[in-house]
């Protein structure tokens, strides 16, 4: 089972098109957890995905509550890329299967999604500073994971 991302009620249609190309160049899957801030067939999605996203596999979840239940059923992990993280990204074992979780650009997480994710990374940043564009922490952290369970093409 291939690794995964997964975009908690993304905000900005470009950034989740950046992913989806990401998503299709890399041969991971795309879940995108409703309600979005942008229409599905969004323009700027659109561009920023380009002819890629025919490529992508993006399955979209009604809810977070929809999207846990069916990750569990499929027994993934689920490891939340957050700004208040305990483990530092390149510390942390990815597993094959792990579905990787990317917070709003707005707000993050809700608490009760930062609780039931089985672990929280985080990208350490420069002192003072707040916080990635959402796209650049998912592909820095999804080219690790790649890189330690030999998942690059
Ligand atoms: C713009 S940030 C959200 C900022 C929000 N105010 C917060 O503190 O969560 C959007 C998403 O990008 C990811 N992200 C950004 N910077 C990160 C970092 N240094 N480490 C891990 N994830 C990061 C997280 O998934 C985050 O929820």
């Amino acid at each position: 089972m291939p690794l995964a991302l997964a975009l908690y009620e993304p905000d900005i249609a470009q950034n989740a098109g950046t992913l989806a190309r990401a998503s299709a160049c890399l041969g991971v899957g795309l879940h995108i957890i409703e309600p979005a801030g942008f229409p599905v067939g969004d323009a700027g999605f659109r561009r920023a995905g380009m002819d890629y996203l025919d490529r992508a596999a993006i399955t979209r979840h009604a809810s977070f509550a929809a999207f846990d239940a069916w990750r569990r059923e499929e027994g993934r992990r689920l490891v939340l890329c957050t700004t208040r993280g305990a483990s530092p990204y390149t510390r942390f074992a990815f597993a094959p299967e792990d579905i990787l979780l990317l917070g709003r650009e707005s707000a993050g997480v809700p608490e009760a999604v930062h609780g039931s994710a089985d672990a929280r990374i985080v990208i350490p940043l420069a002192e003072g500073t707040r916080s990635l564009n959402v796209a650049l922490a998912g592909a820095m952290i999804l080219g690790e994971a790649l890189r330690q369970t030999g998942g690059f093409a």
